[in-house]
Parts: structure tokens; sequence; C-alpha cells
């Protein structure tokens, strides 16, 4: 890849789900260490992240991180992109901690040896060496969302994709990744509908029906978003959902 090649690339990106245009001709090149993405329910956020993550391939257009086309290109996808969700439930599949943060390293290719120094490593730079062996049951929704959070840091991806992953959490937890998250060397492109999330942010995205409104600098962006949204709110807005 060029140095100066975006790290993120979708170009013409349209999907389409049970019939129905989901996402249309979303095109971006990012170079952004830190990009927003909002909009309303249903405007196609968590579908678009998906497709930068490789997780679903768009039916027209293409995606690529770091030069991979992460829908096709499986085996490179899982070394440069990983993904947080809302319900960090819905993402650990192993019974303990140090098996869980394993198994993204071992899909990777590392060897099991090297998956055990790379899971004490991170566990003991959050210090919690002492978590390896226990029970993800036992764990709090917070204590599960740094998991993953860990088990994504742990494979060192060049973009790690949020999907609301505080959003279900308390403020003093949220805060706390929060500051996590900030601190990591990877692109972030983080969907919130929160926008003090995305305060600092160097760009926001807003998505309206699978197309982006706007694209620019954070606070212009936010500005605008919360202003519709106010006026959205303002009327009666959930009679118009069903078309
Ligand atoms: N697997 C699917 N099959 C059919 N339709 C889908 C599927 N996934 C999403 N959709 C539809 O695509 C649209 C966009 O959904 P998406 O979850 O991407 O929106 P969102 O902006 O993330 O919404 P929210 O803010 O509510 O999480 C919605 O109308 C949703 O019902």
């Amino acid at each position: 890849m060029p140095p100066d090649a975006p790290l993120i690339e979708l170009r013409d990106v349209a999907l389409t789900l049970d019939g129905r245009r989901v996402l249309d001709g979303v095109d971006l090149a990012a170079t952004e260490r830190r990009i927003g993405i909002v909009g309303r329910n249903g405007s196609g956020k968590s579908t678009l992240i998906r497709v930068i993550a490789g997780l679903i391939a768009p039916d027209r257009g293409q995606a690529r991180v770091g030069g991979v086309d992460v829908a096709h290109d499986r085996k490179r996808a899982v070394g440069v992109v990983g993904m947080l969700f809302q319900n960090p439930d819905h993402q650990i599949i192993f019974p303990t901690i140090e098996e869980e943060i394993a198994f993204g390293l071992t899909q990777q290719g590392r060897s099991k040896s090297e998956a055990a120094r790379a899971v004490a490593a991170i566990l003991s730079r959050f210090d919690k060496a002492h978590w390896a062996g226990a029970a993800v049951h036992t764990l709090s929704q917070g204590q599960k969302q740094l998991v993953c959070l860990m088990a994504v840091l742990a494979m060192e991806p060049a973009v790690i994709l949020l999907d609301e992953p505080l959003s279900g959490l308390d403020i003093p937890t949220r805060m706390q990744l929060g500051r996590y998250l900030d601190a990591a060397p990877a692109t972030l492109v983080h969907v919130s509908h929160d926008p003090d999330a995305l305060t600092g942010y160097e760009r926001v995205i807003w998505l309206d029906a699978g197309r982006i409104k706007q694209d620019g600098p954070a606070a212009r962006v936010l500005a605008a978003y919360g202003a519709e949204m106010r006026r959205a709110g303002g009327r009666d807005d959930l009679s118009d959902l069903a078309g």
C-alpha cells in the first residue's frame, strides 16, 4: 500500500437486505485517526461498519482497509481490523478470559505459545494478570467489555470499529473504557448516538437512509446533526416510521 493511501477506502458501496436498500453509494477515503459515525435508528450505521469489518460483502462497490479487500480476504482482514459490539455477550464465546483473548490471536495465525505470551502481556498492561483463568460469566458487563477490548488490542489491528460499545455501561465504567479507547494506537471508527463520545474526533460522518448526508470536522457535523435531531424530536416523528 502506498504510504499516503487512505487506511480505509470505500468506493460506491451499496447493499440491499431483504429487498431494502440499506447502503447506497457510500464513498469514503479516511486517513484520520478518530472518525465518528452518527445517524438515526435504521440509517445504516451498524451495517456500514460491518462492511468496513468485512463481515458483510457489499453487493456493489468495494471496502478496503490497509489495502485489504476485507470481505474477500478474511485471513488478512482479521489482522487489520477489529470490532467491539454493543453487547459483549454477543462477542464472547469462550468460558475463560485467557481463552477468549487467545482465540483472535490464533485466528491471526500465531502459535499457541506466541498467543499465550500476548495474552499475558495485554492482561498485565491493564493490571489484570489475576483475571487469566477467571470465568467470563462472573464478570460485570463493563468487565466483559474490557475483556473484549483487551482481546481486540492484543491483535494490534490498524483499525478498531466500535458499534456503541459503551452505551450499556454506567457512567464511571463508560469514562474508564472511553479513556482506554482514546489511548488506543489504532484508528477508531466509532458509531454512537452520544455526541459527547465523539467530542475531539477529527471527522464525523452523518448517515441518513443509507447515504452520507454530511462528512466533515466533528464540531461542524455534530452541531448540524444535533440541531436536526432536536427539530425531529419536537415533532410526532414515530408516526412516520411505517413509511
Ligand atoms: N440482516 C438484515 N436483514 C434485513 N434488514 C436488515 C438487516 N440488518 C439491518 N437491516 C435493516 O437495515 C437498516 C439499517 O440497519 P442498521 O442496523 O445498519 O442501522 P443503524 O443506523 O445501526 O440503526 P440503530 O441506530 O438503530 O442501531 C434497518 O432498516 C434494518 O432494519
